[in-house]
């Protein structure tokens, strides 16, 4: 059985990333593929219940570290290890990358100890004990905090962390910035366009390197 493809989706809140994950499942379906869609933190039981706790509770940036690793942890054991070994295309609104834009970045907690986190967390698939899993490709969606604010403005109602002030928006962007800067598997998407012209970019960053 071929390993299935994992692709994560990333960007600030309001960025547009649920705004196209219907139309990249669909994609992908009619590519004869089977999808599983999931989201971070969540994505099983637990990690539903640690979500709600890590977007509704006042919490310390390790406390909220340790939280969404712990879900992830759950996540990658449960249900994304299990989908790309059946060979699915894994679709996932958020994973590490998050981690170190919003607490790291956003919240100036330590780089070192979130790399320690994600190598206990994702290191470990047989034959390869010290490879991370990764995912194969990671669009971005980049998009000024300021446009994103106004687009959330009167969306829904704003969580702990959409309730945060423009400020920590340019450092969590500046943290996805950061992060793509060392990693190939980033596709940066300019979010900052009509919805079709977005779509259209995610279709071309697909065909181009060769995943639909
Ligand atoms: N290209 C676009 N132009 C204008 N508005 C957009 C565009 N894409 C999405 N929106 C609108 O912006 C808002 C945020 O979009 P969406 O919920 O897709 O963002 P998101 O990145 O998934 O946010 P979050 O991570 O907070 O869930 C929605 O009201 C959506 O309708
Ligand atoms: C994975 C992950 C997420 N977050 C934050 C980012 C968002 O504000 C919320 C998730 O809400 P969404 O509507 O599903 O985008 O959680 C975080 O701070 N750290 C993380 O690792």
């Amino acid at each position: 059985m071929t390993r299935g493809l994992f692709l994560t989706l990333e960007g600030i809140d309001g960025a547009g990333k649920s705004s196209h994950i219907d139309a990249l499942e669909a994609l992908f379906r009619t590519r004869g593929r089977t999808v599983t869609r999931t989201r971070e933190p969540g994505g099983t039981p637990l990690g539903e219940t640690l979500r709600t706790l890590v977007l509704t509770q006042p919490m310390d940036a390790l406390t909220e570290s340790l939280l969404v690793f712990a879900a992830r942890r759950e996540h990658v054991l449960q249900v994304i290890e299990p989908a790309l070994a059946r060979g699915d295309v894994v679709l996932c609104d958020r994973f590490t990358d998050a981690t170190f834009a919003y607490q790291g970045a956003g919240r100036g907690f330590d780089l070192d100890v979130l790399s320690s986190l994600e190598h206990w967390v994702q290191a470990g698939r047989a034959p390869e004990p010290d490879v991370l899993l990764q995912p194969a490709l990671t669009l971005w969606f980049d998009l000024p905090p300021e446009i994103a604010a106004e687009r959330l403005a009167g969306a829904r109602l704003p969580d702990k962390f959409e309730s945060q002030p423009v400020e920590f928006f340019r450092r969590v962007a500046q943290g996805y910035a950061d992060r793509a800067a060392g990693a190939a598997r980033f596709a940066r998407i300019d979010a900052n366009r009509p919805r079709e012209q977005v779509w259209q970019q995610i279709e071309a960053t697909l065909a181009a390197r060769g995943f639909a």
